[in-house]
């Protein structure tokens, strides 16, 4: 402690104490001051901070928001889908599982099953029953013999069955109508899946249910189920060899040679199989082993018409081919030449002669020996006949093609004929209506022919003993005709896509074939009028479909859904010629001559 003397000095130290004092506060609070100043500095900082921050966080908080909200837009919908999926798929493994328990459960009384069967041979082997098991297999040889029978008796009774219904169509004068369904094919899987029908268009839904039925499927997707069954003289199905489909048709061929025309058409449309089932395959790069079993019915029936030739030798056959087709409402000569010798085709004219039958003048006939020579006739007409691609069908034939075989048959000479007739006479003592050689320069016939002019033949037999020196006399020659007949194919230009020129020829194809259809619907309705001069085709054809020849209509048909409308129009027109009524088909008479 310092000293002091006065009072003064004591108050003055005092004094200076306090000052000190003082400074150091006034040091401190400054101090405290600047401090203070510092940390409002860092608040402020701080704030400012702070609301930055809160403000990117707003805008974070924005944007997170609109991402999610796109985010939950776009997976949403695939989300409700993939439940829905999943939810379908639950159901299906549900009920998957539920058939495989059903199996399993049936496999385990089937095992159980066949447990207590081999037990039971187990024992019945063990236990020296062999004579049960003999007798069991004898029974089962039996039943399986009586089956064996039973099918047997159903083949024959179905063909009798045929047979009569084929006897009824004559004599009543029916069109016989025979429907092939052809194969799937390579192109039917590019129309299915360039059509607009869905993928289901190279779908199969024209079967072959049976020898003389065919069933379709009309059933539009969403709707319930609706078949069609449609019922033909013969039906064949895709597995029907070109063989198979000719044995059908051949006996026609005798009836040829017994005096009968007869004309074969097939109908159908585009890349339906008609020039497959008349000509046979015109692929190019066809290598089939056996060609002949590739042949159709046109190659077929020349060498059965050859072959039934060669088996008469006592009488005397000549065959003359004539070939046309019918382009764009025209008639023209396949088989006339020109100067150099080529072939080209020449226009024709059908006429309508006094008797009411169609001919065609000035037509090229060639006198042909054998099937080959006329395949050689019809090979180079091929190259002449109009075709040409469409959608459906690349190789498409534009015209309706007619192949007529002519066949004159002459009467043996007379010493053969009475040689002939003395062995007849030992068996029938009447010359029935049967008789192939029956002369119409038999008085008695002709008169009870006289007596009803419409009367075949057939319909007015002479029932009384005829000398042998009436039927000597030589016959006049008999002429008959086979046509052979291969449509152009109905189509509607949407499917086949053409235009321009060929949009023409596929409207005259169209309207010829409508033509054909009236004029079948004239004939089923036994109208006065049966309109034949509306289309060239009609006119040609106009004995065949309403005459007395023997007509045969072949239906060509594909079998998938993409066809499927064109398909029904080609079966109902099968049905509606089916319906026709004709006179009954008679021999011709000796004598008929060619204009
Ligand atoms: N039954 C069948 N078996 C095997 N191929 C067939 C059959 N039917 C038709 N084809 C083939 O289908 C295609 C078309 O047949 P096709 O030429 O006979 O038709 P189309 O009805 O004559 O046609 P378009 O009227 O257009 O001339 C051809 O390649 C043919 O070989």
């Amino acid at each position: 402690m310092p000293h002091f003397v006065n009072r003064d000095q004591i108050f003055a130290h005092q004094v200076h104490l306090l000052e000190h004092k003082l400074r150091s506060k006034e040091e401190r609070i400054l101090e405290l001051e600047t401090e203070n100043a510092l940390l409002h500095l860092r608040l402020a900082e701080c704030m400012g901070k702070l609301r930055r921050d809160r403000e990117e966080d707003v805008i974070l908080a924005k944007r997170h928001c609109q991402h999610q909200g796109k985010v939950q837009k776009s997976t949403l919908v695939p989300l409700a889908k993939l439940l829905s999926h999943v939810q379908a798929l639950k159901k299906e493994l549900r009920d998957v599982f539920a058939v495989y328990v059903g199996f399993a459960t049936e496999l385990e009384n089937q095992s159980k099953q066949l447990m207590e069967w081999m037990d039971i041979i187990g024992k019945a082997v063990q236990g020296d029953q062999g004579g049960d098991t003999q007798r069991l297999q004898a029974q089962v040889a039996s039943l399986e013999g009586s089956l064996q029978e039973e099918k047997e008796r159903h083949r024959s009774e179905r063909m009798r069955r045929r047979q009569i219904h084929n006897t009824l169509i004559e004599l009543r004068g029916n069109i016989r109508v025979h429907c092939r369904v052809r194969p799937i094919l390579p192109f039917d899987h590019i129309q299915g899946s360039l059509s607009t029908n869905g993928p289901s268009s190279s779908e199969v839904v024209v079967q072959a249910v049976s020898d003389d039925s065919v069933l379709v499927n009309c059933t539009k997707p969403g709707s319930p189920v609706m078949n069609k069954m449609f019922e033909f003289e013969r039906v064949h199905g895709p597995e029907d060899s070109q063989d198979a489909v000719f044995e059908e048709v051949k006996p026609l061929l005798t009836s040829l040679l017994d005096g009968y025309n007869v004309c074969i058409m097939a109908y159908g449309q585009t890349g339906s199989g008609k020039t497959y089932s008349m000509i046979g395959s015109q692929d190019e790069n066809r290598t089939h082993p056996d060609q002949d079993s590739q042949e159709g019915i046109i190659p077929k029936a020349a060498k059965e018409l050859f072959k039934l030739i060669s088996e008469k030798p006592a009488e005397r056959h000549t065959v003359e081919v004539s070939m046309v087709e019918v382009y764009n409402n025209e008639l023209l000569d396949l088989l006339a030449k020109d100067e150099d010798g080529a072939a080209v085709g020449v226009k024709r004219e059908v006429i309508t002669t006094s008797p009411g039958t169609s001919e065609v003048p000035c037509l090229t006939y060639e006198l042909v020996q054998s099937s080959v020579e006329v395949m050689q006739l019809l090979s180079t007409v091929l190259r002449v006949r109009a075709h040409s691609p469409t959608l459906v069908h690349r190789d498409s034939s534009r015209s309706h093609l007619i192949v007529t075989l002519t066949v004159t048959s002459k009467s043996p000479n007379p010493q053969a004929l009475a040689h002939r007739l003395q062995s007849a006479r030992q068996n029938v003592q009447h010359c029935g209506p049967q008789k192939q050689w029956w002369s119409p320069r038999c008085p008695r016939a002709a008169s009870s022919r006289s007596s009803s002019s419409n009367s075949s033949p057939q319909s007015s037999p002479c029932h009384s003993p005829c000398p042998a020196s009436w039927h000597v006399v030589p016959q006049e020659p008999l002429r008959t005709k086979l046509q052979l007949v291969d449509l152009a194919g109905s189509e509607c230009a949407g499917t086949s896509g053409v235009s321009g020129a060929a949009l023409w020829e596929s409207s005259c194809i169209n309207r010829s074939l409508s033509a054909l259809s009236d004029v079948l619907g004239a004939l089923a309705e036994q109208r006065p009028h049966v309109p034949y001069r509306n289309s060239k085709l009609t006119h040609l054809l106009q004995d065949s479909i309403g005459g007395d020849a023997k007509l045969l209509v072949m239906l060509c048909v594909s079998p998938t859904q993409h066809f499927l409308s064109e398909t029904l129009q080609s079966l109902g027109f099968g049905y509606r010629a089916r319906q026709v009524q004709r006179h009954t088909p008679h021999r011709k008479n000796a004598g008929l001559k060619r204009k």
